[in-house]
């Protein structure tokens, strides 16, 4: 086990450089499950959520071979081998294998879930899909049994609107027989991507990026290659942290549209925002203004860059109220926070932050992935060194996170824990 060590205080400048989205890889990596040739999915962020991914297509009979950022995949001998615990805890993606499997085999028995413990993570519109296409699911002993004589296309309405729901339906139902509606279908980017990906291998999707999805059903899906779309949320924490301690900070390799609502937002904080055709210069200012934001599907403000956006609302001088209307508990940061000297209160699914003082260094732990994230751009700007641990949870998600930070002149190393602090870190876990 690591912990990250950040000396906070050192402006950053220079460009880094986004990897490809874990949002998007995390879905197409079991999209490729569906095809009957080689899949070859390129710009894939170094990242472990991508291997356990990997590790988990190997259990079911596939080939995988990861160089570099790409990962070429052989799906021709898997086979509907139930996967009920394991690494499919690791991770909360690994329900897209129920989709992609369901839609291939007709059959899975698939662990509940794990990734970031966000408070409730239901699965129920996912189910509801399923279910609608025609299959019978039960769940026994904290594993999902599902199974179809057939899958028959079919309308559904998203009760609420669900990335994750929205991206499985369509991985099983892109070989049902027929038309299948999903009405009230999530619209973000990495939606668009997994379309695309199942488009190249042959299927049929009309509408996605929109609120409904038409999809009619093939026979038989191909192998293909395809490239990842820029990740958004790194590239956001990136300008995040340019926004609280840069000098000069170009996030290269972005797709500036996706990222509106933050650009925004910062914009309304008195940072100089400037978005180019891939890029998007980010420069800080000694005092930034306060703003409220509230998370919102997209392409409202992302669940997903609230935590490390708090830490920044910790600079600007006077009251800043964020509210998370996605996940009304992801506000585990906020104590750890509290321990670097930041002023913040949290009321229902809000959080009231009084900024304007500077935060110390301390050692404070990731209880999630953007947990982590936030005390990453706490650590880069507070007075001293600040320890964080928890690391596992960050490396899910943030690929060569010192390397980029190094890049742009901070101080940022990784040491490995003592025994003690192991013992410890496992207690507080
Ligand atoms: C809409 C949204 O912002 N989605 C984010 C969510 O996706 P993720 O796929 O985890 O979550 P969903 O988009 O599926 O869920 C959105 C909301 O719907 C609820 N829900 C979901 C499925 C279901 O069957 N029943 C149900 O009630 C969830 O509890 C949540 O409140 O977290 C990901 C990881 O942090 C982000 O990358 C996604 O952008
Ligand atoms: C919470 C996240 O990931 P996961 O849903 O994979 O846990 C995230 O990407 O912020």
């Amino acid at each position: 086990m690591d912990k990250l060590l950040i000396e906070g205080g050192h402006p950053l400048e220079g460009t880094v450089q986004i990897s490809g989205a874990k949002n998007s890889a995390v879905a197409l990596i079991p999209a490729a499950i569906l095809a009957d040739s080689t899949v070859t999915i390129d710009n894939l962020p170094d990242i472990s959520d991508v291997g356990t991914l990997a590790d988990l297509l190997e259990e079911i009979g596939g080939k995988t071979e990861l160089e570099d950022d790409t990962l070429v995949i052989h799906p021709e001998n898997m086979f509907a081998m139930p996967i009920p615990n394991g690494k499919v805890k690791k991770l909360r993606a690994s329900y897209y294998m129920m989709g992609a499997m369901l839609g291939k085999f007709k059959k899975a028995v698939i662990g509940l879930p794990g990734g970031c413990n966000l408070g409730p993570r239901p699965i129920d519109q996912h189910i509801k899909g399923f279910e609608a296409l025609g299959a019978k699911i039960s769940n026994e002993h904290g594993a999902i049994y599902l199974q179809a004589d057939e899958l028959i296309g079919a309308r559904i309405y998203l009760d609420v609107i669900s990335v994750g729901a929205t991206i499985n339906i369509m991985l099983a139902a892109v070989k049902a027989k027929g038309q299948t509606i999903i009405e009230n279908a999530a619209k973000e980017p990495e939606i668009i991507d997994v379309a695309t990906l199942l488009t190249s291998m042959g299927a049929n999707i009309k509408g996605a990026g929109t609120n409904v999805i038409r999809i009619d059903g093939v026979d038989e899906l191909f192998g293909c290659r395809h490239s990842i779309i820029p990740d958004r949320i790194e590239a956001g924490t990136y300008m995040i942290m340019a926004a609280a301690v840069g000098k000069g900070v170009t996030v290269d390799n972005v797709i500036p549209m996706h990222l509106e609502s933050l650009s925004s937002k910062l914009r309304e904080m008195d940072v100089v925002v400037e978005a180019g055709d891939d890029s998007i210069y980010i420069e800080s200012k000694p005092t930034l203004d306060p703003v409220d934001i509230k998370t919102l599907v997209y392409p409202g403000f992302a669940t997903d860059l609230q935590q490390p956006f708090t830490s920044l609302l910790t600079k600007s001088v006077g009251a800043s109220m964020v509210t998370d209307t996605i996940y009304n508990a992801r506000f585990k940061h906020i104590d750890e926070l509290r321990r670097m000297g930041a002023s913040i209160k949290v009321e229902g699914r809000t959080a009231l932050v009084n900024g304007g003082s500077a935060l110390q260094g301390a050692k404070v732990r990731a209880s999630d992935l953007r947990a982590g994230a936030s005390l990453v751009v706490a650590g880069l700007m507070a007075d001293g060194i600040t320890e964080i641990t928890g690391v596992d949870h960050i490396d899910r998600g943030y690929a060569s996170l010192e390397e980029k930070l190094k890049g742009l002149g901070a101080k940022i190393w990784r040491e490995t824990l003592t025994e003690e602090e192991v013992e410890e870190e496992i207690r507080s876990s």
